[in-house]
């Protein structure tokens, strides 16, 4: 596909979750807690949890935005709707490219089967080729430093050896649209600048680069752009500096520009 075509457009797109046997005492309106979406009850009084409110979300190729906000917030449910695991329950969602969609590095290995044929299995659930996997698998054997339990069962590597293979994997692909959950765990701090370096390197090869973290740092590496979202709704779009020094205060705003002029990226806004 043209890099011109690639887009992901959403027009007040909502989510919402029925839930059938929630024990309520009363839900006569709708309650906004700390965390989590807004529950509220639809036509039929059922309760539902309204994970996602009016969204509307316009990415064209080269934007890399970055997702901050409370827990439950609605960050995962957005990615699982930009990557067509959900449908909107109202507006719609309209995503052209193939996307890749990075929630859980687990997700798609076997393990009964050994690393290597792992490799070609998750690549595959990532959008690619049987070819174009064999054509990575030297290389992300290597990454990988697994060695000769390349050819053993996955089940029996231990937690950081699955996500060492998992990690190559992923950050071998080609996507047209990525779309990131941060869930990167059990790897020692020396593989994990490894394995920066090589996400780093995916986000610029990814056409557009949607990433749901808490980690301000990791956010400011990766993304130019961010929306804050708040119970449901984008309650602020804009460069990561400003989002963020919204969302938490301007400590963590001297943060992000700390890493951004590490980085040699320059700062959108100077506030
Ligand atoms: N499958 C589901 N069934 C019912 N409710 C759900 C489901 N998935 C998410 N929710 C609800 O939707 C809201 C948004 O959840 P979501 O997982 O998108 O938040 P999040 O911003 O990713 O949070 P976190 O930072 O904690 O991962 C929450 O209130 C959550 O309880």
């Amino acid at each position: 596909m043209a890099n011109s075509e690639i887009r992901v457009d959403t027009w007040d797109a909502c989510v919402d979750f029925p839930i059938f046997d929630a024990k309520t005492r009363s839900l006569k309106k709708a309650v906004i807690g700390a965390a989590g979406g807004v529950i509220g009850a639809n036509n039929s009084r059922t309760v539902v949890v309204e994970a996602l409110r009016d969204i509307n979300l316009h990415l064209k190729h080269g934007d890399r935005v970055g997702l901050v906000g409370h827990n439950g917030a609605g960050k995962s449910t957005l990615l699982r709707l930009l990557s067509g695991i959900y449908e909107p329950t109202r507006g719609s969602c309209q995503v052209k490219g193939r996307v890749a969609p990075v929630f859980d590095l687990g997700v798609g290995m076997d393990p009964e089967i050994s690393g290597y044929e792992n490799i070609l299995i998750r690549g595959m659930f990532l959008g690619m080729s049987r070819k174009q996997m064999l054509a990575k698998t030297d290389e992300i054997a290597e990454f990988s430093e697994l060695g000769e339990y390349l050819e053993m069962p996955l089940r029996t590597y231990s937690t950081g050896m699955r996500v060492r293979l998992a990690l190559g994997v992923v950050t071998s692909i080609d996507p047209e649209i990525l779309i990131l959950d941060e869930g990167i765990g059990a790897v020692d701090a020396e593989f994990m600048k490894k394995a920066r370096v090589r996400l780093q390197a995916l986000v610029e090869r990814s056409g557009i680069l949607v990433f749901a973290s808490h980690s301000n740092e990791f956010l400011a590496q990766l993304c130019d752009r961010a929306l804050w979202i708040d119970h449901g709704q984008i309650r602020m779009d804009g460069g990561i500096e400003e989002v963020v020094g919204a969302y938490q205060g301007p400590e963590s705003a001297a943060q992000v520009r700390k890493v951004l002029t590490e980085l040699g990226k320059s700062s959108e806004t100077d506030a």
